[in-house]
């Protein structure tokens, strides 16, 4: 549709990478048509667990804004849902558009949320490092939120007020104690399906499970968002905006629901 290719034409060149790599069979992100999506009874719920402590920093890394964890203990970690294993949270970060007609990387129905949460956690199970993790198959389990305008939300707020420390690229704070459960909805129902990375190396190591229900946020707080620069300090500003990649193909994949 003519909105992707303005999509596409604000991309950071970053995104304008290859649509799929070469032989990818599982890229990321995708449409969720909901009728076609298979709704599976052995699906379990996802269990949180998180400590607030392990919270380290955020940092501004060019593409979108860190929050990221201490992970070298099974302190904050998921389990249950589609996957086999517990995975340990390494960081989240968000996709958001210059406007709020779109940003996020999935779609549902081709709907575009105006940004989207994406919690990375790894497989220390089978794995002794991310690193590591990042090229298996089932090294990487992603937590997707999407994001919808509505009524402020008071644990971004904490988040959002400490964007402006990190507005230029490579700049970090401290951030010592956040709770990333306040991000995900109450709402147990979810999506899930075999991935990739949306960013490079666009590895296809990721098992997403995306959230139906949205968490609401408001506009101030989206425009804080767009106060972010994908450029260092002393470089001509280019406002960190449009930092989503372009919808992949679905390719022979069911997405699974957990619910009906
Ligand atoms: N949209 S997404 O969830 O796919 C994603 C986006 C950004 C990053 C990132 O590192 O910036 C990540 S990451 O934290 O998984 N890092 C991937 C790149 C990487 C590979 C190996 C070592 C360090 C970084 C994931
Ligand atoms: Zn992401």
């Amino acid at each position: 549709c003519s909105r992707k290719n303005t999509r596409n034409a604000s991309l950071h060149p970053l995104w304008q990478s290859p649509l799929t790599i070469p032989g990818g069979t599982r890229q990321s992100p995708i449409n969720i048509q909901w009728r076609d999506s298979v709704y599976d009874p052995f699906l379990k719920p996802l269990k949180i667990s998180y400590d607030p402590t392990t919270c380290l920093h955020i940092w501004n890394n060019g593409y979108s804004f860190l929050v990221e964890f201490d992970d070298s203990t099974d302190r904050s970690i998921i389990v249950g849902g589609p996957l086999e294993n517990q995975y340990r949270l390494k960081q989240f970060h968000f996709h958001w558009g210059a406007i709020n007609d779109w940003g996020s990387e999935h779609t549902v129905d081709s709907k575009f949320y105006p940004a989207e949460l994406h919690l990375v956690h790894w497989n220390a199970v089978e794995y002794p490092n991310f690193e590591e993790a990042v090229m298996e198959g089932n090294g990487l389990a992603v937590i997707g939120v999407f994001l919808k305008l509505g009524a402020r939300h008071e644990g971004l707020q904490t988040l959002v007020d400490a964007l402006p420390a990190v507005r230029h690229k490579d700049t970090v704070i401290e951030f010592d104690v956040f709770d990333p459960s306040c991000l995900i909805p109450s709402c147990p129902d979810y999506w899930t399906y075999a991935g990739s990375l949306t960013t490079p190396p666009l590895t296809e190591s990721v098992t997403w499970i995306i959230k139906k229900k949205p968490i609401e946020v408001d506009e101030d707080q989206l425009e804080a968002f767009r106060t972010l620069l994908f450029t260092s300090d002393g470089e001509e500003e280019r406002r960190m905006v449009d930092n989503f990649r372009p919808l992949q193909p679905l390719m022979n994949r069911t997405v699974r629901s957990s619910f009906h």
